[in-house]
């Protein structure tokens, strides 16, 4: 039998080698912590849930100006029902944010990733989304480069192991996220890992959350101030499987209540490739190597394992902006190794 919950690790106790432990199981065994003491305290993170509840309530059109459809970089506005994951629509309304930059001419593309470089889109009938958004990108980067550090430290490497790969600032990828009340439980998203190298999660009061766990789902409780994290695939791949990108879901609210959390991953730059870190004897002996799975191969080209999410998460923008002759040959040849039906239709070469 497996703890009912996820362990709690404590900020401010990693800079003990108990602490270091801890943290090092919980990455290790569990691969999903609840992270507190990290700075970003309860009345913060209520402020920025109650910002997302105001952008959710938005009239139709206000939202559908900022639709993603519109962004070849994946930014902006889903409704319900446009997403998809494991195959399935996913119950969830949502709002995707990631670095503010401008975008490559199509000339000078020379990997289809780059094409998810670019410009946030943000609605012009709630201007102080912006400057708050940007704000938390920040905040959560901070958290999330401090702890990537300490994790390298807890698997006896050294702290800047991994930053090379970040350079002056990781690549980012927010969501904010409303899942709607349903007449019975649905998938609010399906069963997936994160691309990245760690995800961190603010929730609302609401449960529904699920983290896969030997052949149970543990429910992730909320913890007033307490941010969930998990380990993406790029920290699999650099910890050679020692780490695990685990498996998660959330199943939809039902009886009126709605869901509200807000999602931030953090990746190497797009341009990096994710080393494979010496761990020492002891640990490596227990890295078993990288998940494999034909329907999810994991890249350690960074801008290859972040689009192939994105492609899959949303086929109506792939479609759109990823199907024309030139990018349809980009994608064909980097993407030898993924399973063609995670491409759209016309992207099946
Ligand atoms: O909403 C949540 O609690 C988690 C969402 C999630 O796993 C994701 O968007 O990748
Ligand atoms: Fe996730």
């Amino acid at each position: 039998m497996h703890a009912a919950t996820l362990p709690i690790i404590s900020m401010t106790s990693l800079d003990s080698a108990e602490g270091l432990a801890q943290l090092r199981y919980a990455a290790s065994e569990v691969g999903f912590f609840y992270l507190v003491d990290h700075g970003l305290d309860s009345d913060q993170q209520q402020q920025y849930l109650t910002l997302s509840k105001e952008f959710f309530q938005l009239s139709n059109a206000d939202k559908q100006q900022v639709d993603m459809i519109h962004s070849p970089h994946f930014r902006g506005y889903n409704a319900v029902g446009s997403e998809m994951t494991a195959g399935r629509l996913d119950a969830r309304e949502q709002f995707d944010w990631m670095n503010e930059e401008p975008a490559l001419a199509t000339k000078d593309l020379r990997y289809p990733w780059q094409k998810l470089i670019g410009p946030n889109v943000w609605p012009t009938a709630m201007p102080a989304l912006k400057p708050a958004l940007l704000q938390l990108q920040q905040d959560m980067s901070h958290i999330t480069v401090n702890l990537l550090q300490k994790l390298c430290e807890s698997l006896g490497v050294e702290r800047n192991a991994l930053d090379a790969t970040i350079g002056e600032q990781p690549y980012t990828h927010a969501k904010l996220i409303r899942y709607p009340a349903q007449e019975a439980v649905q998938q609010g998203v399906g069963a997936h890992k994160d691309p990245g190298y760690l995800t961190l999660v603010m929730q609302d009061g609401q449960s529904g959350l699920k983290v896969e766990r030997g052949n149970d789902w543990i429910d992730v409780k909320p913890i007033p101030g307490a941010l969930v994290v998990n380990i993406g695939e790029l920290l699999e791949l650099a910890s050679d499987g020692f780490l695990k990108a685990t498996n998660h879901k959330v199943e939809s609210p039902t009886q009126g209540v709605e869901r509200y959390s807000i999602a931030f991953f953090m990746a190497a730059q797009l341009s990096a490739t994710v080393p494979v870190l010496s761990l020492p004897a002891e640990l490596k002996t227990r890295a078993s190597g990288p998940t494999i799975d034909p329907n999810n191969p994991l890249l350690t080209d960074v801008g290859n394992n972040v689009l192939k999410g994105r492609l899959r998460s949303h086929p109506h923008v792939t479609k759109k902006h990823y199907c024309d002759k030139p990018l349809r040959h980009l994608l064909a040849k980097s993407f030898a190794q993924l399973p063609t039906a995670d491409i759209c239709d016309e992207c099946r070469v």
